[in-house]
């Protein structure tokens, strides 16, 4: 038995590549393929089971919204998450609580196993700041993947009692010490040439410890993103990250 998948943003960096992929297993039907110019009905009128959406952060609560209401489980790489637009997923789910929906900030295997070492890390360094680098077509910063490990590393430095880490600037421009992520600052910068890349920088004395990823190429959100459709089917209810269906 195929799964029949659907892919919202099939035109765009990732979704294009995801298409490929969808069609490319044995074990998926691509049924559907839209783009910003598609109805969403094609989803449900071409009898999709999941839907994998990777759209924009002004499309994706819109596609969430139609798939949910009808059953299709969703795996979803798109950003711009917020506490609100999550509560308002967690409700849509509540109405509909045999459907699945993956978010995850970052579908490379790479980049799961970096967030998670620097959560780990995160207790035993006084300091740390992240730097994100991704191309310059990107709408949305800090990057999800950025955010996410911001508030990962936040939450471990909370659990072991560290004191949120202090600013010495007095003098400086406004955006210079980056964004403030639950107390993590965080930098963004957009290069053409570049693609998806992070360093999670923590520091003590006399030592630093540097945690970096690079994304060279779209394929490497591949397999994450298969292995989150073949999952999202038996799992409802939300889960944010891929790292739930990696067997750490
Ligand atoms: N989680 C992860 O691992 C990854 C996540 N991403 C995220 O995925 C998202 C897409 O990235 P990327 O592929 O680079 O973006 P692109 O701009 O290349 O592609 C966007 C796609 O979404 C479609 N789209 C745009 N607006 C709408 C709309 N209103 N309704 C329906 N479809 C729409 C576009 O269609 P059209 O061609 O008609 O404009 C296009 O197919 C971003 O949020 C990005 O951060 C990206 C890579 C990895
Ligand atoms: O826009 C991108 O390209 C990417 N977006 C995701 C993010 O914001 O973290 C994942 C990856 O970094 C590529």
């Amino acid at each position: 038995m195929t799964l029949r998948v659907a892919v919202i943003g099939a035109t765009g960096r990732i979704g294009s590549e995801a298409v490929k992929a969808v069609e490319a297993a044995p074990d998926l039907e691509l049924v559907a393929a839209l783009s910003s110019k598609s109805d969403l009905a094609e989803v449900t009128d071409a009898g999709a089971q999941v839907a994998v959406e990777l759209t924009h952060p002004d499309a994706v609560m819109a596609n969430l919204d139609h798939c949910l209401r009808n059953g299709v489980h969703v795996v979803t790489g798109t950003t711009g998450w917020t506490d609100e637009r999550l509560a308002t997923v967690r409700g849509l789910l509540a109405e509909n609580p045999a459907t699945g929906l993956l978010i995850a900030p970052n579908f490379s295997i790479g980049a799961v196993l970096s967030m998670q070492f620097a959560q780990k890390a995160a207790r035993y360094f006084d300091t740390v700041e992240v730097v994100e680098l991704h191309h310059d077509r990107k709408a949305d910063a800090p990057s999800g993947t950025a955010t996410r490990t911001a508030q990962l590393i936040a939450a471990a430095r909370t659990a072991a009692g560290l004191p949120r880490q202090g600013d010495p600037t007095t003098h400086g421009l406004p955006g210079a010490r980056g964004a403030d992520v639950d107390g993590v600052p965080v930098h963004s910068v957009r290069l053409r040439g570049l693609l998806a890349h992070q360093e999670v920088l923590l520091g003590d004395t006399g030592e630093t410890l540097t945690i970096r990823h690079d994304s060279l190429h779209h394929s490497c959100f591949m397999p994450g993103i298969l292995l989150g459709v073949r999952r999202v089917v038996d799992t409802p209810g939300l889960t944010l990250g891929l790292e739930h269906f990696l067997d750490l």
